[in-house]
């Protein structure tokens, strides 16, 4: 049977899917990380690793992994592996997408919302018994309905998002590398270039995946272009917004506050100064954080494993050029 480490606790059902077919060790833990020395030690003789995007997969845990064949990460995003180092040596890498986006365009429209109406903010203060009387600019915020929003990365989640905003009667431009004629007829979404965008927008969502291209996509110069009311939200990737920028454009008033459901460095320190403002509304990483998404993500991933284990070509497979099935 093929060797196979897994590096967090699963959800039940995929883990007694991978157990019918391979030979299984896991890092059972839910709330700790696999130690680096642990995962490259379990690697020795793995032909299969199921981890998720916590995990740095690297030349270095590579090279310590001779049987290897397959990578399958629990996420759509996979910039947590070398995916050109694992194709030199012939290694399948996987992702989960699709079964995750209404649930990640869930989180960005929250986002949006909990950021605009001061809803953590206001929460606070009724429980902080500093609620006193109603006051007529008390705790007022921005409207989504019927303002603009920008969506950066039109791709399966930003296309949920649009459709979501078209029920709050929103405008909609998009910037993307590519144009999407199909969409832009469905939601009727404008395609505009990145300073219209960001200088037109209400709201900037952005949701490219992280890439050489991406890092420091949203910086000074970007903050400057957008309107002193703008709300920003990253459900991405941290690191495609520059946090030094972001946290001076939110001090300066520059712009009105941020959703951040990503960091540059995860996990994000309770101490981080990002989290001692009052205009940033912040989330540990749970974008795709339900239930059904989750154990569908699993699912997802244990069947990606499998089948490349198996020599059969996985279902999402993030580099064919490796050739081998
Ligand atoms: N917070 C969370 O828990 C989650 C975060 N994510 C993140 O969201 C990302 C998007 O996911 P998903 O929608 O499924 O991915 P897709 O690949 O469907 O969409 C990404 C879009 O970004 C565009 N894009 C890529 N590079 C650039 C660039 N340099 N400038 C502008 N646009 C660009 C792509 O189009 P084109 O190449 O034509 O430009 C594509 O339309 C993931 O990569 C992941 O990092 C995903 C799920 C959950
Ligand atoms: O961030 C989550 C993902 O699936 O990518």
């Amino acid at each position: 049977m093929n060797k196979i480490y897994i590096t967090r606790k699963l959800p039940e059902a995929a883990l007694a899917k991978i157990k019918q077919h391979c030979d299984v060790s896991i890092w059972d833990e839910e709330d700790t990380a696999v130690p680096r020395e642990v995962l490259q030690e379990q690697l020795k003789d793995a032909d299969g690793l199921l981890c998720l995007l916590t995990e740095r997969i690297d030349e270095q845990l590579l090279e310590a992994a001779p049987n290897l064949k397959v990578i399958s990460n629990m996420a759509v995003g996979y910039n947590n592996i070398d995916v050109e180092a694992a194709t030199k040596r012939g290694i399948a890498v996987t992702n989960t997408p699709g079964v995750l986006t209404e649930t990640t365009a869930d989180l960005t429209f929250a986002l949006m919302l909990a950021t605009s109406r001061r809803l953590i903010e206001a929460s606070d203060y009724l429980r902080q018994g500093q609620w006193k009387t109603w006051s007529p600019m008390q705790l007022t915020g921005q409207d989504i309905y019927g303002a603009t929003l920008g969506i950066i990365g039109m791709g399966r989640i930003g296309e949920s998002v649009a459709k979501r905003a078209k029920g709050f009667d929103m405008e909609l431009l998009y910037y993307n590398r590519s144009r999407k004629l199909e969409a832009e007829k469905t939601y009727g979404m404008t395609y505009a270039d990145m300073d219209t965008l960001l200088s037109q927008s209400d709201f900037i969502v952005v949701l490219t995946p992280y890439s050489p291209e991406t890092v420091n996509l949203i910086d000074r110069e970007q903050f400057a272009r957008m309107k002193h009311t703008a709300v920003l939200i990253n459900t991405a990737r941290g690191g495609i917004v520059n946090e030094d920028a972001l946290y001076d454009a939110l001090t300066g008033g520059r712009i009105w506050a941020a959703g951040l459901d990503v960091f540059e460095t995860e996990p994000l320190q309770p101490s981080h100064r990002l989290l001692k403002l009052p205009n940033v509304v912040a989330m540990p990483h749970i974008g795709s954080a339900s239930i059904k998404t989750r154990t569908r993500m699993a699912m997802l991933a244990a069947e990606n494993l499998i089948l490349g284990v198996s020599g059969t070509r996985p279902l999402h497979l993030v580099n064919p050029e490796i050739n081998l099935f």
